[in-house]
């Protein structure tokens, strides 16, 4: 019967019972809604509980952050054995018989930031680099739909995605070359070609007429990015003290994620400026100014690069100790007298920096003389790539030649053998996978894995499609709120600052703390998805419980992953194999960020669910990996981190050990310790920790 033809009590009959239908479906969904936030709450506290279960934490009032020992865990805490004040600083020992010590010029922190500005002021300057790779990725997304950009350049769906991934594959190849040729140069140099090169990108994309101009510029602009996502960590990592090595590095985090919020903003606001339906017939200015602000910025740091101080430890290697104090002075608020002798004369925490970089450059010389490979060279024709070829090192020779305390300064010979051939080259790749430097490589290479496979980039690129899934629908709104994931990010990177280098949470607190919650807010996504698709106009609090736990799992990869991805590569590689360790951990990042941004959508249009919970377990087992193979790097001097790693199941670190106390002898590191301890220690100067 039609519903013309029915009568009146039959038609209120029938929606009381749609009425009751409706409520029983609500009720039904508010009793589904409770079960989730249940099943949430019991995850996070069950994930929390198993992961510090077998933890004794040290400080009570915090113990959630507190990294601590387990039996089952390879990775122990150094003991504070005595801590000895000297002059504004500190000495602290690790070993009754001095062998294992740390330092710090002030405190760590934002009074450690105030206290090294000029320190700062060079890494803030070097991260310009971040600044510009992070503007790339954040200018992309609001391009893409761009009415003028869209008339000049219909691309389809492939191109689009091959417009992000020439980016990607670009810096790939930009970070395995400047990898090979970085010690080559001087960190300053390699970062100027790297400008160039990028800043041809960026001009080639600001003038583009057509598509093959716009795929050349992302991908000159993708090697130079790419360059420079690596050169500038490695710049600071060598410059900074050890108290706020990890602060300073996480102002490379600091600037992608504000070149991400920049690149993001600039694009929302100039994208109607040749009108909301404009048929490419203009000067294309809502895409030609984003693009074209890059190279300021690509300007500033090419020529302002040459004001901040060389790398010492670079320096150093290169046998250049006059230069090399120099800028040690500079970057510690020191003075040279005329001899080039610190003021004041005496013993301190610079000259045992100094000593420290010159015995690890004796060790590097050393082991490269040993080897039978290179056993013929003779020393002054050392040079810092052919550093890295040796890769024998069961042949070190215990008793040292005294000839070879000094590293010369390079020669024109040095330059004809640095020209490493291709097989040299590959040889000093593979040692980053040996065993001496396995342990190390782990953790570059993981953490950059575990950084991109947390999601970031998913909700980054895709956040308007996840959006949807979400039950949001209006453009401008999924647009807002991606834009909002930068800033948080940009937020979240302060905490991570003022926390990073104090020891009691550092690396491995926050990367533990970040992981769990992580892994809760993404599968807190992955469930909400499941069991309210297709009811988004009904619940909608749910889409909006997505969006809290979109911004809960930013902020906490922003404290954690974001920032310690660019820490950790950049201190636990020495010397020798850092350019190269720092390319490879550099190069795990592009190539799972191409991977990432590859999969999303595919895994996508499967399922939702099945992707947030991918992203999920992935924080998990970053948990696990935190939790077994990083150790603490908080404080610990850039050439105290072989102790670190020595004993990491990699059984090398006795001997490795039994080298560097000899070499310290002869260069008399050691002695000076001991004068620091007479001078500075003693009643009123040294401070016991049990
Ligand atoms: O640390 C950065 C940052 O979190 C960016 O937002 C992300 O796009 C990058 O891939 C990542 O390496």
């Amino acid at each position: 019967m039609s519903g013309s033809l029915r009568s009146d009590p039959e038609r209120a009959r029938e929606s009381v019972i749609r009425h009751q239908f409706d409520q029983s479906q609500s009720q039904r969904q508010i009793n589904r809604r409770c079960l989730l936030i249940l099943t949430t709450i019991i995850l996070v506290v069950e994930s929390i509980r198993v992961d510090y279960g077998s933890y004794a934490p040290l400080t009570p009032s915090s113990p959630l952050l507190t990294p601590s020992r387990s039996s089952s865990s390879p990775i122990t805490k150094r003991a504070h054995i005595e801590t000895i004040h000297v002059n504004g600083g500190t000495l602290t020992f690790h070993s009754t018989d001095h062998t294992s010590y740390s330092y710090a010029y002030g405190p760590s922190g934002v009074k450690g930031l105030l206290f090294n500005k000029y320190a700062l002021g060079c890494a803030l300057f070097a991260s310009l680099g971040g600044l510009e790779f992070g503007y790339d990725q954040g200018v992309i997304a609001n391009i893409l739909v761009m009415s003028d950009f869209m008339a000049r350049f219909p691309l389809t769906p492939f191109q689009k995605g091959a417009m992000t991934a020439c980016l990607e594959l670009g810096a790939l190849a930009g970070v395995l070359f400047t990898g090979t040729t970085a010690d080559r140069h001087s960190r300053r140099r390699s970062i100027v070609s790297a400008c160039i090169i990028f800043l041809i990108g960026s001009i080639f994309q600001t003038l583009s007429s057509t598509l093959t101009h716009l795929f050349i510029g992302r991908l000159l602009g993708g090697i130079g990015v790419g360059a420079l996502s690596m050169l500038a960590p490695l710049y600071i990592s060598e410059i900074s003290p050890p108290e706020i090595r990890g602060s300073l590095l996480s102002l490379e985090q600091l600037s992608i994620v504000t070149g991400v919020v920049v690149g993001f903003w600039l694009g929302y606001w100039t994208r109607n400026l040749d009108g909301s339906q404009s048929t490419g017939e203009g000067m294309g200015l809502s895409w030609r100014i984003p693009l074209g602000v890059q190279i300021i910025p690509g300007l500033v740091l090419m020529f302002g690069i040459w004001v901040m101080p060389p790398s010492p430890r670079l320096l150093v290697l290169q046998g250049k100790h006059k230069e090399a104090k120099e800028a040690l002075a500079k970057l510690r608020g020191r003075k040279l007298d005329e001899d080039g002798e610190f003021v004041p004369s005496g013993p301190g925490l610079e000259k045992l920096e100094m000593l420290e970089m010159r015995v690890e450059a004796v060790i590097i010389h050393r082991l490269i003389l040993d080897s039978p490979s290179t056993s013929r060279v003779p020393s002054q024709n050392l040079s810092s790539s052919a550093i890295s070829i040796n890769s024998n090192r069961s042949s070190i020779n215990p008793n040292l030649n005294t000839s070879i305390i000094s590293v010369q300064p390079r020669t024109e010979d040095d330059l004809k053998d640095r020209k490493s051939t291709w097989w040299k080259e590959w040889q000093a790749w593979k040692k980053l996978v040996d065993v001496r430097y396995w342990p190390r490589t782990r953790v570059g290479v993981g953490i950059m894995f575990f950084q991109q496979w947390s999601g970031i980039n998913a909700l980054l690129y895709y956040a308007p499609t996840l959006l949807t899934s979400l039950g949001f629908s209006s453009t401008s709104s999924t647009l807002l709120i991606a834009g909002g994931i930068g800033i948080t990010q940009l937020l979240a990177v302060f905490p991570a600052i003022l926390v990073i280098d104090d020891e009691r949470i550092g690396r491995r607190g926050l990367l533990r703390f970040g992981s769990i919650i992580t892994f809760s807010a993404m599968l807190t996504l992955g469930f909400i998805v499941w069991l309210f698709d297709g009811l988004w106009d009904t619940v909608r609090s749910a889409g909006w419980v997505g969006v809290a736990a979109i911004y809960v799992f930013t902020f906490a990869y922003g404290m954690s992953f974001g920032p310690i991805g660019w820490v950790l590569p950049s201190e636990v590689f020495p010397l020798s194999m850092r350019s190269r360790g720092v390319a490879l951990s550099t190069a795990s990042n592009w190539a799972n960020n191409f991977l990432v941004g590859l999969l999303t959508p595919i895994l996508f249009s499967l399922s939702p669910t099945l992707t947030f919970t991918l992203f999920a377990l992935s924080s998990l087992l970053a948990l696990y990996w935190v939790t077994m193979y990083v150790p603490e790097t908080a404080n610990v001097a850039l050439e105290e981190m072989d102790g670190l790693f020595g004993d990491m199941g990699c059984g090398v670190g006795r001997e490795d050990a039994r080298v560097r106390v000899e070499v310290s002898e002869k260069l008399g590191l050691t002695k000076l310790i001991e004068d620091i301890a007479k001078e500075y220690g003693g009643e009123e100067g040294s401070a016991l920790h049990g």
